[in-house]
């Protein structure tokens, strides 16, 4: 990807994930909601993702948005995610089909299909289980934010087939600086290390797409999400690997 990219979110978690490891990579144009503390290295714009007209701004002249921006809270409720999470999601597609963006990544998540574990759990958890969502599912999702997430990936479903714009939808799992979650068999089992968000990210941006949706794990041993469909359309070759900690330890390397 030559043209800038336009990140949403980008003072977040998954944001700074992000710039963490493609810095350098890309030509970004970075959306915060609020001023940033520090002085960003890149292009930037402060506002918020329903508002049209900044939106348009943001767009103009990008090749890729990758949208993080939203209420990423489980237990968002339902006014928060239908202004920040479903109306921002189609403001932002709208902007960026008018700009004749070429593709979007959208940042969605394990909880668009949390009600899958309802009947399996914690057996899923667990590296001997071998039930394994792989993007082709319906969603089910388990809370109102995930009713949101679920959404965005329609509203991409949509625009593309409407508009043609390239979409892939990262279904992102747990992601933690340093170390999976501790005791927390789930998070363990959907961990995702800050270097292979980044990397992942690349890919999004660089593979031959369509319209997908994939599941953003490293290759833990202890899986529920299969990251083939990632592997096979995007290139992913995650690095990291949940059973490779022991608590905040490293204690193996085994990928
Ligand atoms: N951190 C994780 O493990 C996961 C995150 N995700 C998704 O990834 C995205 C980023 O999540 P995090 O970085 O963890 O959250 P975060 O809360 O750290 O970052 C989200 C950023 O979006 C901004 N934002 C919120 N509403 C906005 C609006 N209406 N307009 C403009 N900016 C707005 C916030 O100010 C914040 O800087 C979210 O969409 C979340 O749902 C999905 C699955 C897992
Ligand atoms: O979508 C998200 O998922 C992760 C993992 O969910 P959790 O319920 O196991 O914590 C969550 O940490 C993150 O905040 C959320 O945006």
């Amino acid at each position: 990807m030559d043209d800038p990219v336009l990140l949403t979110g980008a003072g977040g978690r998954v944001g700074g994930a992000i710039l963490d490891g493609l810095a350098d990579e890309y030509d970004w144009r970075l959306l915060y909601h609020s001023q940033p503390a520090t002085e960003p290295d890149a292009e930037f714009l402060v506002g918020d993702v329903t508002d049209a007209e900044l939106m348009a701004e943001a767009c103009e002249g990008v090749g890729a948005v990758i949208h993080l921006a939203g209420d990423p809270r489980p237990d968002a409720p339902w006014d928060s995610v239908l202004a920040n999470n479903i109306d921002g999601t189609k403001v932002l597609y709208d902007a960026a089909v008018e700009a004749g963006v070429e593709r979007f990544v959208f940042a969605s998540s394990n909880h668009a299909v949390g009600h899958y574990e309802t009947d399996r759990k914690p057996d899923l958890y667990r590296a001997d289980d071998d039930f394994r969502l792989d993007g082709t599912e319906l969603p089910r999702p388990g809370n109102f934010y995930g009713v949101s997430k679920a959404a965005g990936e329609t509203l991409g479903r949509f625009y593309h087939d409407e508009h043609g714009i390239k979409v892939c939808n990262v279904r992102i799992g747990n992601l933690t600086e340093g170390h999976p979650p501790v005791d927390y068999e789930r998070g363990q089992a959907m961990w995702l290390s800050h270097r292979d968000c980044a990397h992942l990210h690349a890919r999004t941006l660089e593979a031959d797409y369509e319209y997908e949706i994939v599941y953003g794990i490293s290759d833990n041993d202890r899986k529920y999400y299969s990251i083939e469909r990632a592997k096979a359309v995007l290139g992913y070759e995650p690095m990291d690997n949940s059973a490779d900690f022991d608590g905040r330890e490293r204690v193996a390397d085994g990928n």
